[in-house]
């Protein structure tokens, strides 16, 4: 890759390309002062991005010299405690404090509900997801097994119809209830509201409803073919769903040199002037899908409301860990992806805050910072966003962040990050997924770790929900920033979901992730069934769970499993880890949906990559399996993954060498010692190394005397 010098930092030309011809122009910012001011942010930031990262290499030394000292005891917590105090890991709980962000969107700060996440590499799908703001419940409780299960494609099946429209009726009855009567013998006209102050515009016949601050559309059209079926002409229920949505450069993206990074940026940078488009086949018709429009309606004194057609945007940045061939330092070494993600993300978000402010109407630049180790890196951020907005010329705290509380160090000292960011912090999140990772790298060498499955009932994991909400509100959150739950991982298990993650929002999370805009939808319902704000203050009377408690290293008390428990274990972790890895790997897709071997279809990302690859390699170094007991799980799950991929011409068998396969095998086996287990590592390298390959069989099919 070419690449010039701008103020001393090497860059890709793609990258410099990017930013002066199609960023900077509308900034009001010159490209030698761009240049110059990054050039300084990251000469005075990479080195103590540098010092942050052997801290936490430093930190896992001591846990893990700790443990081997006391190998084949029983942890003695009150011990292990002290001890994680001693070095650092463990620090004061801050003076009680509240968080004074200011210039929050009302969609973050005072309405409860879902946040959708979509990987910034896949337009059509950021499209989608940008749009997602407004769903039809109808389309989601027919198009899922929300209400039974999922029809082959085919004709419109009346019963099923029939089915939908009484269980979206059922719904209004409870959000929205009539002053008598159910909404099934609605037959049209202003109908008489149990609370009349609901009915908040009219367009036509159609009604704007809203409760708990979320709107509801009756989409009335007697022309319509559902319409025309119904007493009232109700053709649809439109429910407000992704509130916000989540562009994500991280656990959803395989992003491995300059041109990908561009090619997020892109993205985002359409996002943020408004004007993203992409253009697909589906179902044998080409469709052209953009950002949608606002939606209009008239209040019922006559006055004109206009509510936001899409949802609002946080941008995920990647985290301290990685660097980035698109930007060399001067000493010639990669620049912290993380440095240009702020830098870049936050330019790019000028055209929003300074021109448009379509996005955010406060004018704030949302960015979520994931993988954090405790409070020293928090803080490290929050003075990385005050240099950001020095250098673009923005008001102090125009950005916000969203800490991911997704490491053991950021839970187990949640309060004090928090306090690091107390001016701009407008979320925190769950991120159970990272966090089960980090649980199981943190504690490796203290002995085998009980079955994936049985994490999600351990002691630490229900201390850590339980605290992060608490701890959340005691440091003001509640109106202020959102308190988020994890993402619902089963895409296709939708009646699943609506009977779970009722739990979320009725744990006091004023919004939870969600896979897909249909699940959004269903979610939805979740935030008119119970007022999450109004149950906040019951959650915060009763105190947190102890750090002692969630400290708890969930290790098996015994490993007596049989050979088949154990084999299973090793093919359903195999077997996700393949499947998704096959596609980074070969293909750049950093999320996919792969089946288990119950053949559910799972979310698999970097995240769920963490697990499966740090529980294979805790088992390993336990010896609750052998290395050829793993290959031999590796070798017979390739064979499936492969069978699963037989349509895909584009795939490549997982032989021995694939660099795939070979990636797999270096997650699990050179598992323990990747830095607090991340995947990024070996997955940028492997990626890279993918796509060299691919540039040269390329260049060996170009005939003999073209250039
Ligand atoms: C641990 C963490 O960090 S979790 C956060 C990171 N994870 C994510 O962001 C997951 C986001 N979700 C996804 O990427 C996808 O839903 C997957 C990979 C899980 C499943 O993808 P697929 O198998 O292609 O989905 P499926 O075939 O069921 O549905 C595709 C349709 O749903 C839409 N869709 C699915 N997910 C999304 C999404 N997240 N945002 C917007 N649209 C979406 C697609 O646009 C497509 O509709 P279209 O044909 O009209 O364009
Ligand atoms: O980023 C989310 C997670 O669960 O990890
Ligand atoms: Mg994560």
């Amino acid at each position: 890759m070419t690449t010039v010098d701008r103020a001393g930092l090497t860059v890709a030309s793609p990258l410099a390309a990017f930013v002066e011809e199609q960023v900077l122009p509308g900034t009001g910012i010159a490209a030698d002062a761009f240049w110059r001011g990054t050039a300084a942010l990251f000469a005075r930031f990479a080195p103590e991005n540098a010092a942050l990262l052997a801290r936490r290499d430093a930190l896992q030394t001591a846990i893990n010299a700790w443990h081997d000292e006391h190998t084949g005891q029983p942890i003695d917590q009150a011990a292990y405690v002290g001890f994680l105090r001693e070095i650092g890991y463990l620090v004061d709980e801050p003076a009680p404090f509240t968080i004074d962000t200011t210039g929050v969107d009302p969609e973050v700060a005072t309405i409860a509900g879902p946040q959708l996440v979509v990987p910034v590499l896949n337009r059509r799908f950021v499209l989608n997801a940008a749009n997602a703001r407004w769903g039809s419940l109808y389309d989601a409780l027919y198009g899922t097994d929300a209400l039974a299960p999922p029809l082959p494609p085919g004709p419109y099946d009346a019963d099923r119809g029939a089915a939908v429209v009484a269980r979206a009726k059922a719904f209004l009855d409870e959000a929205v209830p009539l002053a008598t009567g159910r909404w099934a013998d609605w037959t049209g006209g202003r109908p008489s509201l149990r609370d009349p102050s609901q009915l908040v515009g009219t367009r036509g016949e159609s009604l704007l409803l809203r409760h708990h601050g979320l709107h509801i559309e009756l989409i009335v059209d007697r022309d319509h073919p559902i319409g025309r079926t119904d007493p009232a002409g109700l053709a649809d229920v439109i429910l407000e769903s992704a509130l916000t949505t989540i562009i994500d450069f991280e656990d959803s993206v395989a992003a491995v040199d300059a041109d990908d990074k561009v090619a997020g940026y892109a993205n985002w940078l359409g996002l943020m002037k408004g004007d993203l488009v992409e253009t697909f086949d589906k179902n044998d018709r080409s469709l052209t899908r953009r950002l949608a429009e606002d939606r209009a309606w008239t209040t019922p004194d006559g006055d004109r409301l206009t509510l936001s057609g899409r949802s609002l945007l946080f941008v995920r940045n990647v985290g301290h860990l990685m660097t980035t061939p698109a930007v060399r330092l001067p000493d010639g070494g990669e620049a912290p992806e993380g440095i240009l993600d702020a830098v870049m993300t936050s330019l790019i978000a000028l055209h929003d805050v300074k021109v448009a402010r379509r996005n955010s109407a406060a004018g704030s630049v949302y960015i979520v910072k994931p993988k954090m180790h405790g409070p020293d890196e928090c803080a490290f951020t929050d003075r990385l966003f005050d240099a950001v907005e020095d250098l673009l010329g923005l008001p102090c705290h125009t950005i916000k962040i969203g800490v991911m509380d997704e490491e053991r160090r950021t839970s187990a000292n949640l309060a004090a990050c928090i306090h690091a960011v107390r001016h701009r912090i407008a979320f925190i999140n769950t991120g159970f997924l990272d966090r089960t990772g980090d649980e199981i790298h943190t504690s490796m060498r203290a002995g085998p770790m009980v079955r994936k499955a049985d994490m999600k009932v351990s002691a630490w994991i229900g201390a850590y929900e339980d605290r992060n909400v608490r701890i959340g509100l005691a440091c003001g959150l509640g109106g202020r920033a959102q308190i988020g739950k994890g993402m619902w991982a089963a895409p296709d298990l939708m009646a699943a979901m609506v009977a779970q993650k009722a739990a979320h929002p009725r744990a006091g999370a004023t919004t939870a992730w969600v896979p897909s805009p249909t699940a959004a939808t269903l979610h939805a319902m979740h935030y008119h069934a119970h007022d999450v704000f109004a149950g906040h203050a019951t959650i915060a009377a009763t105190p947190a769970p102890a750090v002692e408690t969630l400290l708890t290293i969930p290790l098996a008390g015994g490993t007596n499993w049989s050979a088949e428990e154990v084999a299973r274990e090793l093919d359903n972790n195999a077997q996700g880890l393949l499947g998704y890895v096959a596609r980074w790997i070969d293909a750049g897709v950093g999320c996919s949906k792969v089946p288990d071997i119950d053949d559910i279809g799972l979310m698999e990302d970097r995240a769920t990559l963490r697990i499966s690859s740090q529980h294979l390699a805790n088992w390993l170094m336990h010896g609750v399996c052998s290395a050829a007991e793993v290959d031999a799980a590796l070798t017979r799950m390739a064979a499936v993954v492969d069978g699963q991929n037989a349509g895909d011409p584009e795939y490549r068998p997982l032989t021995p060498d694939s660099l795939a396969f070979q990636a797999a095998r270096a997650l699990v086996f050179e598992g323990a010692k990747q830095p607090n287990g991340y995947t990024e590592p070996l997955l940028h390298a492997f990626r890279a190394r993918a796509k060299a390959a691919a540039v040269r069989s390329s260049e060996a099919r170009v005939p003999a005397g073209c250039s």
